[in-house]
């Protein structure tokens, strides 16, 4: 008789990359709305509409009306409002062009809506993704729940608060407030930043739970690029985003229809985390039934609050933790502001400049999975999040330079750091499971996802301060000119040059207490 050996479902390969692309489709979709909002800094924070012309330049309507006043001056024209202004209509202007006053004659492309928000506020909204992750606790909370609910349990809830916090957000977009304020701040800023928060829980919970869940089917396998495959599919959210916003919010004359969209991808990605469910419970069948077969009754010991301690005593694992902090603050939050970036110190028009910020990701998208198989076969962890950290202090550096102001160097200069922030993740985030056994895995996760969050929510309101009270300028009317990036974006260099610090320290850790940092993940 032949024998029959029990296998898991995680064994086949079929099975195991169709659990991988499912949960990590629900996190592209998490990715898709964190940014979604990043190019739009520059609509949010203009007062009033602005007009859009087809060769892609922008007036705000009150200048555009009163330049067109100015011309039509002496003659019997009809008195011009906002609501004329519409698609397709030519219009006629007074304009300074090369120091000279001349008739300009353009065609509007859309009116879009500004949001009037100051630079701080800004700032606010996009650092409020972290702000009940850090102080209510929450991800720390959420680890605890995951060691102890399960991955099905864990991963419902976090996506259905994704959807809920998007909607919220959406909500506050499309909505009129008028002057209201709460505590002083704009009242849809406030509401705005309510639903991020809600939904930065879910997307960090889920993070955390799709990293439980990409251990227990590939441990042993291709974990390395199992989690760069992953992390390179929510840099497709994240590249779209950046990408397609604002010509969308262009298009519809709303910020708000990007956000719309993102909601309801939102919603599909919870329904496939759904599906996921039923093959995790088939999974766990066949884990249980193996064991049966081999005679091990033995349940797996559950998490005890006592297995903290072997956590928060780990040298590597608190390495992990400080580099994760500073590298990925040098990069989400600055993604928040790079296309802005683009507009004001790179001169690049306003329809192409979430562009260059979406190379970033889209690099990535490559050279993650390459990376992590690198990392898998040959191994050199510790040495890849070193040279990823020197790349991000040397891009900031590049960035902040008030020189070079050519949109093809920040094409350059952002192809350099999409080869960064491919390698230090891909190293960063295998490395984990060398450090922290598999039963503290979540709980391990969580704590660097929470102190993660703090770099998260508090540098972008670090830097729409900075950029408010000293990048700003204006002009003798008060009229905002320009801005000077030097200080936010030496702000962070500093982050970057903390980051090759830890990871210097971190080689040396590994070296010492033989993790296998530097070692192959595959198993021969
Ligand atoms: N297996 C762990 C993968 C983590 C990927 C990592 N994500 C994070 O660090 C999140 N805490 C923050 C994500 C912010 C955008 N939603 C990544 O490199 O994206």
């Amino acid at each position: 008789m032949k024998e029959q050996i029990q296998k898991k479902l995680s064994d086949s390969k079929a099975a195991r990359w169709t659990a991988l692309i499912i949960v990590s489709f629900t996190m592209m979709c998490g990715y898709f709305l964190t940014d979604v909002m990043s190019p739009l800094e520059n609509l949010l924070t203009t007062r009033g509409s602005v007009a859009y012309f087809t060769d892609d330049t922008s007036v705000p309507t009150d200048s555009l009306l009163a330049k067109m006043e100015l011309l039509a001056a002496d003659e019997a024209s009809p008195s011009l409002t906002v609501e004329s202004l519409e698609k397709g209509l030519q219009v006629q202007y007074l304009d300074c062009v090369d120091g000279n006053q001349q008739v300009v004659e353009k065609t509007v492309a859309t009116i879009a809506s500004g949001e009037g928000w100051s630079s701080t506020e800004y700032g606010f909204f996009s650092g409020s993704y972290g702000y009940i992750n850090v102080f209510l606790l929450m991800l720390f909370f959420g680890g605890l729940i995951l060691d102890k609910m399960g991955i099905r349990f864990t991963g419902i809830l976090s996506s259905g608060l994704m959807f809920a916090g998007a909607l919220i957000k959406w909500y506050a977009l499309a909505s009129d407030f008028g002057d209201a304020t709460f505590l002083g701040m704009n009242l849809q800023v406030v509401v705005a930043s309510l639903g991020f928060s809600i939904f930065g829980v879910g997307c960090e919970i889920s993070g955390i739970t799709v990293s439980k869940v990409i251990v227990k089917w590939f441990a042993g396998k291709e974990l390395a690029l199992a989690m760069g495959l992953q992390v390179a599919m929510a840099r497709i959210g994240t590249a779209v985003a950046l990408g397609v916003s604002l010509p969308v919010a262009r298009m519809m004359g709303e910020v708000s229809y990007p956000v719309l969209f993102g909601a309801i991808t939102l919603c599909i990605g919870f329904l496939c985390y759904l599906v996921y469910c039923v093959m995790d419970k088939k999974e766990d069948a066949s884990v249980q039934a193996a064991r049966q077969e081999a005679g091990e009754t033995a349940e797996e010991e559950g998490f005890k609050m006592s297995d903290l301690k072997l956590i928060f005593c780990s040298k590597g694992f608190w390495l992990i933790t400080l580099l994760c902090l500073m590298f990925y603050a040098g990069v989400f939050p600055f993604l928040k502001f790079a296309t802005k970036l683009m507009i004001f110190k790179y001169n690049v028009p306003e329809s192409f400049a979430g562009l260059i910020p979406a190379l970033l990701p889209f690099g990535t998208i490559l050279l993650t999975p390459v990376f992590g198989t690198l990392y898998d076969r040959i191994g050199r962890g510790a040495t890849l999040m070193i040279i990823g950290s020197v790349m991000l202090t040397v891009v900031h550096v590049l960035f902040a330079l008030p020189v070079m102001n050519y949109w093809w160097f920040a094409v350059v200069v952002m192809v350099i750091l999409g080869i960064a922030f491919s390698l230090v993740p891909s190293a960063m985030w295998p490395s984990v499971p060398k450090i922290i056994p598999m039963k503290q895995l979540g709980s391990a996760y969580a704590i660097i996802f929470y102190i993660q969050n703090i770099g998260l929510a508090m540098v972008p309101l670090l830097i729409g301060w900075v950029i408010n009270d000293f990048a700003t300028q204006y002009n003798e009317a008060g009229v905002v000119t320009g801005y000077n990036y030097t200080v936010p974006m030496t702000i962070f260099a500093l982050f970057g040059a903390c980051a090759i610090l830890i990871s210097l320290m971190l080689r040396q850790e590994d070296a010492k207490k033989h993790y296998g940092l530097e070692e192959a993940n595959m198993k021969k």
